[in-house]
């Protein structure tokens, strides 16, 4: 059995440990989080945007070893800072690097000891082995030269299949993109430092323009991207949910019906499951909990010239982004 361990229990670190714990608990074998045991089992259990969790989730300390007991399974808990101090058991092959501390590749590259031979980062970076968007470019994956890889985010795993259906049908000529993106723990509550001056205001009063990592993420993913795609986080007072806003000048016509057969064919075909249509006057909320990596609003859909277009794209920034986690963790797991 080959094991996988999480290092850091956000966001995005617990929806994993809820997603492998019902589908998988036989292959996580660790958890790292500098918060203690109750703190982490308490958040665990209840989410304020996701709900109870539907597995139970206890935790326990014996012999001054902390544990999460999820379902039937018991897994150690430890609370190191520096992933190289984390003792992570034997058996740990693959570590997810989900703190958001280190993303760059030396840094999680410190999980490399013992028998772990990968890690896989929950975020861009920008000098992993590589990054992957699974569907795009995961055929690159070489695992003897791949050892720090980048899961990208989770606005480049929405925009990317936008970008490529539209490549694919039409030809891409031109691109731009604004991800209408909701507060994050990257941003302060209230007013308080933070290296990025916009993100330093109160994230719940006002709608904070801001950078996104998913423009690097997507021209190292997909490197024949028109070299000025790029845009901006437009950050919003809300919980769960982006819409990402692309606009495109293509190579050929188009009109309204043939961009939404496009987006209809991918999603019933080789998209199936990562691209979804959103049923008709969606609003941010009937997204919440969706695990799609983008759910089309084919309502929204516009030509502003015979080849410039604007489509939108919602997604569930959270629950989005840890299924894809999971299924390139589990994916590289079976393989190394
Ligand atoms: N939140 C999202 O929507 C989202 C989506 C995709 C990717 N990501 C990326 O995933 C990463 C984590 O994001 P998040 O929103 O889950 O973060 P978060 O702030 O919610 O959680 C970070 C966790 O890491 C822990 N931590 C802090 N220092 C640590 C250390 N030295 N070692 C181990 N753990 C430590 C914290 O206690 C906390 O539990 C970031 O890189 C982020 O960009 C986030």
């Amino acid at each position: 059995m080959k094991h996988i361990a999480l290092n850091g229990l956000g966001r995005i670190g617990r929806l994993a440990v809820r997603r492998l714990g019902a589908g998988a608990p036989e292959c996580l074998c660790a958890v790292n989080d500098p918060a203690p045991l109750d703190q982490v089992v308490h958040l665990l259990r209840r989410d304020s945007v996701h709900g109870p969790s539907a597995l139970p989730i206890e935790g326990q300390t014996e012999s001054g070893q902390d544990y999460l007991i999820l379902g039937e399974r018991r897994v150690p808990l430890y609370h190191a800072l520096d992933p190289a101090l984390i003792p992570f058991p034997d058996e740990t092959r693959l570590v997810v690097e989900a703190s958001g501390r280190f993303t760059h590749r030396a840094d999680a590259a410190r999980h490399l000891k013992a028998g772990v031979s990968h890690v896989v980062i929950s975020a861009p970076s920008p000098d992993a082995d590589l990054t992957v968007i699974a569907p795009v470019n995961g055929a690159e994956l070489d695992l003897a030269r791949h050892r720090v890889i980048s899961n990208a985010s989770c606005t480049a795993h929405a925009t990317a299949p936008m970008l490529k259906i539209l490549e694919d049908a039409f030809g891409l000529d031109q691109a731009g993109m604004s991800t209408v993106h909701v507060v994050t723990n990257d941003q302060r509550l209230l007013d308080l430092p933070h290296k990025d001056r916009r993100r330093s205001r109160a994230a719940f009063q006002s709608i904070i323009p801001t950078t996104s990592s998913a423009f690097g993420a997507l021209h190292r993913v997909m490197p024949t991207l028109p070299t000025g795609f790029g845009g901006a986080a437009i950050r919003v007072p809300s919980l769960s949910v982006n819409l990402v806003d692309l606009v495109a000048t293509l190579r050929r016509d188009v009109d309204v019906a043939s961009l939404r057969a496009a987006f209809e064919s991918a999603a019933r075909g080789p998209w199936k499951g990562l691209v979804a249509l959103a049923e008709p006057h969606t609003v941010s909320c009937d997204i919440t909990g969706r695990t799609e990596s983008v759910v089309m609003d084919l309502d929204l859909t516009m030509t502003l010239g015979k080849r410039f277009v604007k489509v939108f794209g919602w997604h569930d920034n959270e629950t989005g982004y840890a299924a894809r986690l999971c299924d390139l963790v589990m994916d590289l797991v079976g393989r190394i």
